[in-house]
């Protein structure tokens, strides 16, 4: 299990982190989501090493990182660092030997995930001449070619096409489901939710909310009940709460009450054509939770 606990950076004056924790499991996809500047980056770069934090720790699997555990992970950072010169296949096998793969390993490697990401075809390519969609898949089959024990990635869906959104996320639930933690960092909050088991709102370098996608999404007094009722008069539902008219439909939420009892007046005044709990999008309690 990868754990991030109480992490503090300040840089100057300001104060980049103020107490930043969140665990993932082995098999887990952790989203790390927050605004611009919130201190996502911040955060990863101090779980790679890249960054120290004035304190706070992070542990795998109960132990410190330390230099030789990093080297196990997969990072791709914000600040994207490829040979722009050399060969896609030659750069992606470049880094699986700097990572220890013996030479047939890392072509093999290479050859799987450059199949994966779409990118066989430009194989021969110089990376200068790539797109910069194509740029960050290279980046990410980098970041994956040394089958890393956990993985760390900042932004790794930006800038690609949905086509590659999807090979990506099919590359990383694989890696997931044979145990590595994923961690990754999005503002694509749909993308999120249906990738993630769990995810963590981070605002102004404190994490504000945190925990299964599922739990955040079902949290009592955050689902909506639902009601459509076809040919119902005007007024029958008033003071139950918000009614928009959709034709000759209403669409009623309610925030509390009694289901049963308001399913009831619903039948005596139409024909009731959904009946539901809603449950807030992930994209709604993000608003909420950094208001
Ligand atoms: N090297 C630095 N020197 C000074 N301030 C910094 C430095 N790095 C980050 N910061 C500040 O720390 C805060 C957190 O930045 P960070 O890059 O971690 O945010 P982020 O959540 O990754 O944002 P984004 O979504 O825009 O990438 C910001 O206020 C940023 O300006």
């Amino acid at each position: 299990m990868l754990e991030v606990q109480d992490l503090r950076k300040r840089f100057g004056d300001k104060v980049a982190l103020d107490g930043v924790g969140f665990a993932v499991r082995p098999g887990e996809m952790f989203g790390f989501v927050g605004a611009n500047g919130a201190g996502k980056t911040t955060t990863m770069r101090i779980v790679m090493g890249v960054l120290d934090a004035d304190s706070g720790e992070v542990r795998l699997d109960g132990t410190p990182l330390t230099y030789d555990a990093r080297r196990r992970f997969g990072y791709m950072p914000e600040e994207r660092g490829l040979y722009q010169k050399m060969k896609v296949a030659e750069q992606v096998e470049y880094f699986g030997r700097l990572h220890g793969l013996g030479r047939a390993a890392a072509r093999d490697a290479a050859g799987e995930l450059l199949e994966r990401l779409g990118l066989a075809a430009r194989r021969d390519d110089a990376v200068e001449v790539l797109s910069l969609g194509n740029q960050q898949r290279v980046q990410l089959a980098v970041a994956l070619v040394h089958s890393p024990a956990v993985l760390v990635l900042d932004e790794p869906f930006s800038g690609l096409d949905p086509i590659a959104v999807d090979a990506l996320a099919e590359v990383l639930k694989d890696r997931c489901s044979s145990g590595v933690p994923v961690v990754f960092s999005s503002h694509q909050l749909e993308l999120v939710e249906r990738l993630c088991d769990s995810v963590g709102i981070i605002a102004g370098g404190r994490m504000v909310a945190s925990g299964a996608v599922d739990e955040l999404r079902d949290t009592e007094g955050r689902t909506l009940l639902k009601l459509v009722v076809r040919g119902a008069s005007p007024g029958w539902a008033d003071g139950l709460g918000e009614v928009t008219t959709d034709g000759d439909r209403q669409v009623l939420l309610v925030e509390s009450g009694d289901d049963q009892e308001i399913l009831r007046s619903a039948m005596r005044a139409g024909e009731v054509e959904h009946f539901g709990r809603q449950r807030p999008t992930l994209a709604e309690i993000f608003r909420e939770a950094v208001a």
